[in-house]
């Protein structure tokens, strides 16, 4: 099988990836397997799914633009200026008044429960992302575009984001990643991750996301599943069992985990979404795709943090290299 190409519309302006969706500031135990009661210091990182994506793809070299808002306040600021120092574009990651730049804590407790505190009420600035303030000419012009379940939670979001994906019209490659955050739905996700499906040309998910996208949540059934609802490629991230992707035509890469010592298991998805672009882009076959982005996988889930722990190209080759990658 060949590669797998990444088409685009020629455009030397258009950016290779598109994000779109949450931000906020992750602040995060700097002591691990401690309860967050007992916690005393935190670090300060920008996190949010689609934009620790958007960073992991920069780190890999990649022109790369989020579309997200933040509150009118200091955490904002912060935001977009280490979106720039990461390299991405903030032109789209405007500020809403009135809404606070949501933040995120974690509890640490490896190697396996790392569970997250969102504080995003009212509502988070990032569902307000209204389907009259995205530049469409421009997301049909990126080579990859990203979304994420969680910005169909809610209006404006919901509605913002489905006209990104209708102004694709399946041009390019369009991802949905999965992304469950039940914790942030107040309404049955199903009829929309759907219709997201329908537009989608990659899916991305954990094994509960596939469930909940597809309701099988073993890997060979739920890349099927996907399949079936119209993606050209299937996606199954498994944590500590690695990954499995299902191309529409036949090709199968199943990828066992690098081992490492699990620091923080939160942000190896993002560090493999990030990856999982680049590898597309780089038109890379599947297997060398799937290979790639494990290892950023596994890179991220041995370090703390999420968006600044993002691996440099050198350090996922190494990686691969020390594991017999191809
Ligand atoms: N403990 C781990 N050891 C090795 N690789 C891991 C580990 N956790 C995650 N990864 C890699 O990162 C990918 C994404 O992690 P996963 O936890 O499945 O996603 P998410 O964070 O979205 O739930 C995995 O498919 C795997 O490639
Ligand atoms: O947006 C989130 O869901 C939480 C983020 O703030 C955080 O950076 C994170 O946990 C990312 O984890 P992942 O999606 O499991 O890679």
């Amino acid at each position: 099988m060949g590669g797998l190409t990444v088409t685009g519309t020629g455009d030397p302006l258009a950016f290779d990836l598109i994000t779109m969706g949450r931000i906020g500031v992750d602040l995060y135990p700097l002591t691990t397997g401690v309860p967050l009661a007992e916690v005393e210091t935190f670090g300060k990182f920008l996190g949010g799914s689609p934009a620790n994506v958007a960073v992991a793809a920069a780190r890999l070299g990649r022109r790369v633009a989020l579309i997200t808002r933040t509150g009118a306040d200091p955490f904002g600021g912060y935001l977009r200026s280490e979106l720039r120092g990461f390299g991405v574009d903030d032109r789209w990651a405007t500020e809403v008044a009135g809404l606070p730049t949501p933040i995120t804590f974690c509890e640490i407790f490896p190697p396996d429960r790392f569970p997250l505190y969102f504080y995003r009420l009212p509502k988070a600035p990032d569902l307000e992302i209204a389907p009259d303030e995205v530049d469409l000419e421009a997301v049909r012009a990126a080579r990859v575009f990203w979304m994420t379940g969680t910005g169909l939670s809610e209006e404006p979001s919901r509605a913002a984001t489905l006209t990104a994906l209708e102004a694709r019209a399946r041009s390019g490659t369009t991802v949905f990643d999965l992304d469950w955050r039940p914790m942030l739905w107040r309404e049955k996700p199903g009829p929309y991750y759907e219709r997201a499906l329908g537009w989608a040309t990659v899916a991305v998910g954990n094994t509960e996301e596939c469930e909940i996208a597809t309701g099988q949540s073993r890997p060979y059934e739920a890349a099927r599943a996907l399949l079936a609802a119209g993606v050209e490629l299937a996606v199954v991230k498994r944590g500590p069992e690695g990954v499995l992707a299902v191309h529409r035509d036949g090709t199968v890469a199943e990828v066992p985990p690098v081992a490492v010592e699990v620091v923080n298991g939160l942000g190896a998805g993002d560090a493999f979404g990030g990856a999982l672009c680049h590898g597309l882009l780089a038109g890379w076959e599947l297997e060398r795709v799937v290979r790639f982005a494990n290892a950023a996988g596994a890179i991220v889930a041995s370090r703390l943090a999420c968006s600044s722990a993002m691996p440099f190209s050198g350090e996922v080759e190494e990686v691969l290299g020390r594991a017999g990658g191809v």
